[in-house]
């Protein structure tokens, strides 16, 4: 069947990579919208852009009136991927994750409540969850919201509207809440990233507070099968964790790629801890595994090794990412 798609934010790092599988797995017809913010990259899409099943708006899902344009059809299923994403720059100011994550997440249901699209997967993420301690269970989809920073307040606060609009109006509406991703194309403001090109430019690697925290890390390819698998078979109403069981601390991975890339552990510098820092993270997938059989399929020795390694060959697209947020 070819299904009509939207999806919101595929100039970024899991929306590029989500278009990336669609139109090699599926015969999908995808409009994608992204308001190329700093985050997203329109080099991200060079390898898709001429698709004939594709076709790209540049439009802010905050922007109402920008965003009719987009549905001159109605969308069989809008995948929401578009939102400012990273912590600490939410931490400096929260001002478009409220305006974006929250207000454009209702424009969204708005256009479903309209009946511009039958289906809608609202991705979101396990930081809305809270922190866990050392020895607690994984979060699972009954784990209270809890969230500690405003990115994830931001989060939390969508994932409620989206319920309400479920319970208020019974839209079809379905929400994932995964892990940390790593992979190709994430911007190198994110850890594994980061670590990369200052390793192999010798310079200093920031490892906030003591380095002990803990992140559960998952290939972004198995993020975008997870969706996928939800966006065909999950049930309205219904959230499913995704995961890589897969939990290691900052330290842990710092050495794993210096490691890989030879490089000395003198590389790292202790500095002051993130406000609010989130101590551990971790994701009880076994809904989505047995509801609906999905399963990750990349370790994460193989993930990382192929994620240093389009890093290290694609250092002008990092450069140019680090560029467009003044972070160069
Ligand atoms: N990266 C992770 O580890 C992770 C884990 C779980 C969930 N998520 C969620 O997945 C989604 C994608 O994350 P990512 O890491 O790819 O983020 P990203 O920052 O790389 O990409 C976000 C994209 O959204 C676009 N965007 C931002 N504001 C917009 C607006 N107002 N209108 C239209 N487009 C806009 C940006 O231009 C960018 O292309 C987010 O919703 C995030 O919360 C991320
Ligand atoms: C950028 C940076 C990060 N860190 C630490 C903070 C975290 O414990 C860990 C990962 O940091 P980040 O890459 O910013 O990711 P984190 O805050 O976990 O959030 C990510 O993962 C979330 C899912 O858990 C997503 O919802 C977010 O969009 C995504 O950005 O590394 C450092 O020690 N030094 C750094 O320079």
């Amino acid at each position: 069947m070819n299904q009509e798609l939207l999806v919101t934010g595929g100039a970024g790092f899991i929306g590029s990579n989500f278009i990336r599988y669609l139109l090699k797995n599926t015969n999908c017809r995808i409009t994608n919208i992204d308001a190329l913010t700093y985050a997203g990259n329109p080099s991200n899409m060079s390898g898709f852009a001429s698709k004939g099943n594709y076709r790209f708006f540049q439009v802010d899902i905050t922007d109402k009136v920008a965003l009719t344009q987009v549905f001159d059809r109605t969308y069989d299923i809008i995948v929401h991927f578009a939102a400012e994403s990273h912590v600490d720059r939410s931490i400096e100011n929260a001002d478009t994750f409220l305006i974006t994550n929250i207000n454009g997440t209702h424009n969204l249901l708005e256009k479903l409540l309209e009946g511009k699209a039958k289906k809608m997967v609202h991705v979101s993420t396990d930081e809305v969850y809270g922190s866990l301690n050392q020895h607690d269970s994984a979060f699972t989809e009954e784990h209270p919201v809890s969230p500690n920073n405003p990115y994830s307040a931001s989060k939390a606060s969508a994932d409620l509207l989206v319920r309400s609009f479920y319970q208020t109006f019974n839209l079809p509406l379905v929400i994932t809440r995964c892990s940390n991703n790593y992979g190709p194309y994430q911007h190198p403001e994110k850890f594994i990233p980061k670590v990369v090109y200052n390793a192999i430019n010798n310079k200093q690697i920031p490892l906030y507070g003591d380095g002990l925290n803990i992140r559960d890390w998952l290939f972004v390819e198995d993020h975008c099968s997870a969706i996928y698998t939800v966006m065909n078979h999950g049930k309205a109403g219904e959230v499913y964790n995704i995961g890589g069981s897969n939990e290691m601390t900052n330290k842990d991975v710092i050495h794993s790629i210096l490691n890989y890339l030879g490089k000395s552990n003198d590389l790292i510098s202790y500095v002051t801890d993130r406000k609010g820092h989130d101590r551990r993270y971790a994701i009880n997938s076994n809904k989505i595994k047995t509801q609906l059989g999905w399963k990750p399929n990349t370790s994460f020795e193989k993930g990382l090794k192929q994620t240093i390694d389009w890093n290290v060959n694609n250092k002008t697209w990092v450069e140019a990412a680090l560029r467009r947020s003044d972070l160069s």
